[in-house]
């Protein structure tokens, strides 16, 4: 019988939860594999700290948040057990034959790099951001373009009875994808995202028609997004574990630029984690699932080194190293399609 280890890694989103309870209860009743969940990332697998999964352990996962394994940004070259060869040591001990590895493009890297030297390995592709390149749409992605959404819908109602410029800030760090979701959804005046900078003189330029036509500017800003002139993006929060910049503030910036040069009042909302957080959409507890029972698939097809993806409507599988060849931004026909409606 297959034994198979299963991680979560890197920032978690709404559905991890339900790519374990699909994998768990496809790979025990179809392909008879017995599953064991390494705990807090990577670290469990270096440290060969691991929980038994079975039936009874994924009961009712699907519409839980979060991850009941937890997750790190510990890499699986850290420390005195890390690297290829210690871990095959524990994974030997621990009687795992293959290890499945959900996480984003840092997560798929490593899992790269792991199959080069020998470890069997297959992933899942997941990030809140969406910008994992060679799948349609990560799990999580979905919940966070809904919260967001609620969000803009809520701050629209206290806007328009105080005739205030709302500055909503959400997650993309690189490519402005729930921006660009929720902002379309939520009806936003302005989408302003990583990919595709505004000048100032654009933005103020597009609230004023808003307040000129008697409405209350709604302004969707991805953290990610600079201003032209700004060399790096806002932070001031120091590095992450990974040693990039802590993104978030971008938003409070913005506002007060606005009010000083419209001379209409201003607030600014920074979503922050409340986007990554609870339970994940239907959508997102679909896609999660079929991700994760397909991966079960690629473990019994022995496909090393490839991750589940979904093209379209299908699950497909491609390799790590294809996927982490470009990352998903925005396409700028993609947001001009919504710019020509801004203001
Ligand atoms: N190129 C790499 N080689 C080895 N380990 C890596 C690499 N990139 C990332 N990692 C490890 O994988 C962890 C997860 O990656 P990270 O980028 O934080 O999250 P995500 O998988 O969500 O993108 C990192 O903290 C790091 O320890
Ligand atoms: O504070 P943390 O956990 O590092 O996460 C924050 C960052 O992770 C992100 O949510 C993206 O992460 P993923 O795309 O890997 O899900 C960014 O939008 C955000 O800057
Ligand atoms: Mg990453």
């Amino acid at each position: 019988m297959t034994k198979v280890g299963i991680l979560t890694s890197g920032g978690d989103c709404p559905g991890l939860n339900a790519v374990i309870r699909g994998a768990v209860l496809k790979g025990t009743t179809v392909h008879g594999q017995q599953f064991v969940g390494f705990l807090d990332g990577w670290r469990g697998l270096v440290e060969g700290n691991v929980m038994d999964l079975d039936r009874p352990t994924v009961r009712g996962l699907s519409h839980e948040g979060g991850t009941i394994l937890g997750t790190s940004r510990f890499g699986p070259y850290q420390g005195p057990n890390g690297g290829a060869e210690n871990i095959a040591r524990t994974l030997d001990r621990l009687g795992v034959d293959a290890v499945i590895a959900i996480g984003g493009e840092g997560t798929a890297a490593a899992s790269q790099r792991l199959y080069d030297e020998g470890i069997k390995i297959v992933g899942v592709p997941k990030t809140i951001d969406n910008d994992l390149d060679r799948t349609d749409y990560t799990f999580g992605f979905d919940t966070a373009v809904e919260i967001a959404t609620e969000a803009i819908d809520r701050l629209r109602t206290t806007g328009n009875s105080h005739k205030r410029c709302m500055v909503l800030e959400v997650m993309g760090r690189g490519a402005g994808w729930i921006a660009l979701h929720a902002g379309t959804a939520g009806g936003a005046h302005a989408i302003l995202i990583p990919e595709h900078p505004e000048t100032m003189e654009q933005i103020c330029a597009w609230v004023t028609s808003v307040r000129d036509r008697g409405r209350a500017p709604m302004v969707v800003v991805a953290e990610g997004f600079t201003l032209p002139g700004m060399t790096e993006v806002y932070s001031t929060k120091g590095l992450d574990g990974f040693d990039r910049p802590r993104l978030g503030g971008i938003g409070e910036v913005l506002a007060p630029m606005i009010e000083e040069r419209t001379g209409i009042e201003t607030r600014a909302t920074v979503l922050g984690y409340v986007q990554r957080g609870g339970v994940p959409t239907a959508f997102d507890r679909v896609l999660a699932t079929r991700l994760g029972m397909a991966v079960t698939d690629l473990v019994a097809r022995r496909q090393w080194g490839n991750m589940v993806a979904l093209h379209g409507t299908d699950i497909a599988a491609v390799h790590f190293d294809e996927a982490l060849v470009d990352h998903k931004r925005v396409p700028l026909e993609r947001y001009q399609e919504m710019r020509v409606i801004f203001g």
